[in-house]
């Protein structure tokens, strides 16, 4: 007989979007994208044990604005993944939380993708990659991601993803907005802002996917761009002051992390991430400043 581990903890990245191209609304309710993924080194960490029932606690500072019941992302993914697999899924969950929430940084995919990968372990389902990122794609458009991590395009809304190659390391700021924003409610605006206006259909920019290749921040700098970013300003106008303060303290580009409300600094190395940090932290216009780099890895057993 198989002995089965007795508890599983994975770790989960944050992502940043260095594209984000949005095309028209669809009929379904989403929106085409190209969407350029960047995974970053903050993480969650997911720990599943056995357990009577499904259970799910979190710790961390923001853990009072993650719902500790069945609606939690990681709560369902457990739940789909025992579905498919004729279990029931008595488990309990417990993510400690670092990714800000409702940040525009994908946290609840995160802890999507490390329930899935930690409970297929846990329980010994042997899942393959397919089934694992088909169940991911129904619990939300940036879990694929998530469980990949590095850096990829992706396609549809969001979920089709082709991985991209990365020539080296980028150095990020991220400065963390109080409260967070619906990214629902971001893509709303984002039609509302453009009206009647054709829209064309989202590409990725080859000069971006070539800077992502080559290792090269100034031209990745230079590339950088994120079609939900007028929205969230428009929702958040606070923003503003945000990314003005980071551009004026020397980072090579400023923008909202996907829907936000956290923006996100491209430093040329370690050292100017770590001066721009310090000038955000002393501005006064954000809550909190994370200094990390990318890419990171995707949902891994640790
Ligand atoms: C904007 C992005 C950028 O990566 O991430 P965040 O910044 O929120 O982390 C994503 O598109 C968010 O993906 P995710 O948070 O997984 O969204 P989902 O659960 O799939 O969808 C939530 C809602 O967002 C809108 N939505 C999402 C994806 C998409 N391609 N078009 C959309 O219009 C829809 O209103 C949908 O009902
Ligand atoms: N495990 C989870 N972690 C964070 N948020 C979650 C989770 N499960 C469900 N949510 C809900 O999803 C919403 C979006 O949170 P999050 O994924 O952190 O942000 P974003 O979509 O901006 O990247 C939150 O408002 C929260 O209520």
């Amino acid at each position: 007989m198989t002995r089965r581990p007795a508890s599983v903890t994975v770790r989960v990245p944050a992502k940043v979007n260095v594209q984000l191209a949005v095309g028209g609304p669809r009929p379904d309710g989403f929106h085409d994208l190209a969407n350029v993924f960047l995974a970053v080194g903050l993480y969650d960490e997911v720990t599943v044990v056995p357990a009577e029932e499904l259970r799910i606690t979190v710790a961390g500072p923001d853990a009072g604005q993650v719902p500790a019941d069945a609606s939690n992302l990681a709560a369902r993914a457990a739940v789909a993944l025992a579905a498919r697999h004729g279990l029931e899924p008595r488990v309990h969950i417990h993510i400690v939380k670092d990714i800000p929430v409702a940040g525009g940084m994908a946290g609840g995919s995160a802890d999507a993708a490390g329930a899935l990968v930690a409970c297929d372990a846990l329980w010994g389902t042997g899942a393959s990659r397919e089934e694992l990122l088909a169940i991911c794609a129904e619990l939300g458009s940036d879990v694929p991601f998530s469980l990949v991590g590095g850096a990829a395009l992706g396609r549809g809304r969001g979920e089709l993803l082709e991985p991209l190659e990365t020539g080296g390391t980028f150095h990020w700021v991220f400065a963390v907005a109080d409260g967070g924003l619906s990214t629902p409610e971001v893509y709303r605006e984002c039609d509302r802002l453009r009206g009647d206006a054709a829209v064309p259909e989202p590409e990725a920019s080859p000069a971006l996917i070539e800077a992502l290749r080559t290792g090269d921040a100034v031209a990745l700098a230079a590339s950088l761009a994120n079609d939900l970013q007028p929205a969230a300003l428009s929702l958040r106008p606070s923003l503003a002051a945000t990314l003005a303060a980071g551009a004026e303290a020397g980072a090579l580009a400023a923008l909202v992390s996907g829907s936000g409300p956290t923006t996100a600094f491209l430093a040329k190395d370690a050292e100017s991430a770590h001066a721009v940090a310090g000038v955000l932290a002393a501005s006064g216009t954000c809550r909190t400043v994370r200094v990390t780099t990318g890419p990171a890895q995707g949902a891994t057993l640790v």
